[in-house]
């Protein structure tokens, strides 16, 4: 049986895709896949899903292995294996409100995709703020009055600045990770082994 890597669609996969292509792997079979959703390399079968679905698929066993962002694990905390991180996939976590925002007395109001680390980061500072989910397009909440600030990621900082936002405070920092099944990592690590000293960026110092 050949091992099961999950990766995120969209963004992570064309990262991943070049990083993976860079190894010596043959890519024609993953770029050419159509809206396929299992593929099989000679290597590997791969999954494609959504990056907090991959943490759900590897902490079930379903894949070995998975490609997901630093972000999905900080703020859904799925057991799994963190094993290193992949070099790409960069970026920040910050908190960001209009440019030249004044805050008044009352009760901050914060948007975002990743409420979980927004609570944890407010519990931290000790301040009592009430979180509002949203599913994307964060930067519109300050902007249309629903949010006094957002915490979302950020790259090159061109949405924040697209629409009038600035950072106020980046408190953490992610690129994509390589996670794994922890049983599989016992049961199938003969197997797992070289595939996983393949894919380390330090060329298979980190885990044995
Ligand atoms: N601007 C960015 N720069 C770098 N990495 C990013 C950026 N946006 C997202 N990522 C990383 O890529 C992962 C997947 O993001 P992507 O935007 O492809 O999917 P998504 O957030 O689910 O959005 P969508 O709903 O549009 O698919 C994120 O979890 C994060 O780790
Ligand atoms: O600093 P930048 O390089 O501009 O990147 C940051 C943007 O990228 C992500 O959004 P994404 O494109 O995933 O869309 P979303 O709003 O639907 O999450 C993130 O939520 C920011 O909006």
């Amino acid at each position: 049986m050949k091992p099961v890597i999950a990766l995120t669609k969209g963004r992570l996969e064309k990262q991943f895709l070049d990083y993976y292509q860079s190894l010596g792997y043959d890519i024609a079979p993953l770029t050419d896949k159509g809206r396929k959703l299992r593929v099989d390399t000679d290597d590997f079968q791969f999954i494609f899903a959504k990056g907090p679905d991959v943490a759900t698929y590897v902490q079930y066993g379903i894949a070995d292995l998975g490609i997901v962002g630093g972000d999905i694990l900080a703020e859904f905390q799925p057991d799994v294996f963190d094993l290193f991180p992949l070099p790409f996939g960069a970026c920040r976590m910050a908190v960001a409100t209009e440019a030249g925002k004044v805050w008044s007395n009352g009760k901050k109001r914060i948007a975002s995709k990743y409420t979980g680390v927004t609570k944890a980061f407010y519990k931290e500072k000790g301040e009592s703020v009430d979180i509002i989910k949203l599913e994307g397009s964060v930067e519109l909440a300050p902007i249309l009055g629903l949010a006094d600030a957002i915490v979302d990621i950020v790259e090159t900082g061109n949405t924040l600045k697209e629409n009038g936002l600035v950072v106020e405070e980046e408190f953490m920092q992610f690129s994509a990770r390589l996670i794994a099944n922890r049983s599989a990592l016992k049961i199938k690590r003969e197997a797992l082994k070289s595939v996983i000293a393949k894919l380390n960026p330090n060329g298979g110092n980190t885990h044995d």
